[in-house]
């Protein structure tokens, strides 16, 4: 199972939080992030993690060519609406990919619960 795990600034906490509920699981996961986001997962959460380019040098961009590629099974990207971003056009490609291809993407911390409850849940059958 291979995962992309995103979350913009201002949602870095969240990610960390939610990472950590799910650290067991995550860890038997193939993992990748952007570059800042992976960077505290490792540090803060223990996680592996392949850390990619930072979001605004084109990390997001990296995870959506993995993705087309059929290297990517899930996402959580944790954006925050509230602030505008240099890379828009990168974000917006990378949840476009997911669509063009039907990877599950979540982009706040309810749905991406669900989505890793069920798809780890499914993982380990
Ligand atoms: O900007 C991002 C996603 O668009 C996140 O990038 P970082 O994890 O490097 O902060």
């Amino acid at each position: 199972m291979n995962i992309a795990l995103i979350a913009h600034d201002r949602k870095k906490d969240d990610m960390v939080a939610l990472a950590s509920g799910f650290a067991t699981a995550l860890s038997s996961c193939t993992l990748m992030a952007t570059g800042t986001t992976g960077g505290r997962l490792r540090n803060e959460v223990g996680l592996s993690v392949e850390c990619l380019l930072s979001g605004p040098l084109g990390g997001d961009l990296q995870i959506g060519a993995r993705l087309a590629e059929g290297g990517v099974d899930a996402v959580i990207f944790l954006r925050d609406p509230m602030t505008p971003q240099p890379h828009e056009p990168d974000i917006n490609a990378l949840v476009r990919a997911c669509d063009v291809h039907n990877i599950p993407c979540a982009t706040n911390v309810s749905s991406a619960r669900l989505l890793l409850t069920q798809l780890l849940r499914d993982h380990e059958d």
